[in-house]
């Protein structure tokens, strides 16, 4: 157990990050925690496995990936320990594999809406969207990058890291650069944490603002997701909750004491609508947002029978 509270806890303060990461990271937990479970009875199993699954999923609650990749990894048919252990690992398994092919297929999917000369501009740091990135410019096109600093957390520091070992040409801004900077640009490029019924896409706080800013310019923006990002519980009218994150992410705690009619709101994420989308790169191809629904009935296994 004490390994799956550690992965847990590392989720929770983002040392392991990004939607993709935190569902193989979950997954994967998981597979050890059931490897390592010394109980006979199914019953007492199933509880247990119940109550890692809740720790895992409570740690960060708007990547839909996470409770997707528990939910895949955890379903089983067997009555008894050995087979529901047997099956959770082939779970874990062939997630963890599909998850890394998928990365791969999105790259070359979405290369091809990347053309010779292309500025491209991105938000935070997604490994679904740098996957496309990277694949284009390996198949020899001349591209370059427009990253936002992506405050509070930075994390379009890891991503100008990356684009720098790749050696495309990168340009850093801050986060409010952004509408003046669009007119450089031909596309925008961001993943994702979670795609509703509706298609809208739920990402980095500030990506409403990039997708605002180019459907202004009338740019095209693209969004790379794998299906696992997708929400089967948004068709139930749920709605994803937004995580809001400490306000020391964002202030001086010190500086902050100082101000007593000053508080601090630190969304994560922000929620981008479907029009604003022209298209959602996925592992199984490339999908007007407005098609959310197929993707969740067909690639999440979704039953109407299997639903609270
Ligand atoms: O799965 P990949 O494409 O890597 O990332 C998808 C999204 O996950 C990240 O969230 P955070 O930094 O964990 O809050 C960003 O919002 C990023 O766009």
């Amino acid at each position: 157990m004490q390994q799956l509270l550690d992965t847990a806890e590392k989720i929770r303060t983002m040392e392991i990050r990004g939607a993709g990461r935190i569902a193989e990271a979950a997954s994967a937990a998981l597979r050890d925690y059931v490897l390592d479970l010394k109980v006979t009875n199914i019953k007492d199993f199933n509880k247990k496995v119940d109550e890692a699954a809740n720790i895992l999923i409570q740690t960060r609650p708007t990547a839909v990936s996470l409770p997707n990749a528990v939910q895949i990894t955890k379903r089983h048919t067997s009555e008894d320990v050995a087979g529901a252990r047997e099956e959770i690992l082939h779970n874990a398994e062939v997630f963890l594999k599909q998850a890394g092919e998928a990365l791969e297929r999105m790259g070359k999917i979405g290369a091809k809406r990347i053309h010779d000369g292309d500025v491209i501009m991105t938000h935070c740091n997604s490994h679904a969207a740098l996957s496309v990135i990277s694949t284009a410019f390996k198949q020899g096109k001349d591209i370059s990058v427009i990253a936002t600093e992506s405050r509070p957390r930075r994390q379009g520091f890891i991503t100008i890291r990356e684009l720098n070992d790749y050696g495309i040409p990168t340009t850093l801004i801050v986060d409010s650069a952004v509408r003046y900077c669009m007119k450089e640009v031909d596309t925008v490029i961001v993943g994702a944490d979670a795609i509703t019924v509706n298609g809208a896409l739920v990402n980095k706080v500030g990506t409403s603002q990039l997708a605002h800013a180019a459907h202004e310019a009338r740019k095209n923006v693209l969004s790379v997701a794998e299906t696992f990002k997708f929400s089967p519980n948004t068709i139930l009218g749920d709605m994803i909750d937004i995580e809001e994150r400490s306000a020391d992410e964002v202030i001086d705690q010190e500086i902050l004491a100082e101000l007593p009619n000053v508080k601090v709101k630190n969304p994560a994420f922000d929620i981008t609508p479907a029009e604003y989308i022209d298209m959602i790169i996925t592992e199984v191809g490339a999908f007007p947002p407005q098609m959310a629904y197929t993707i969740i009935k067909e690639h999440l296994g979704w039953e109407l029978s299997h639903m609270g």
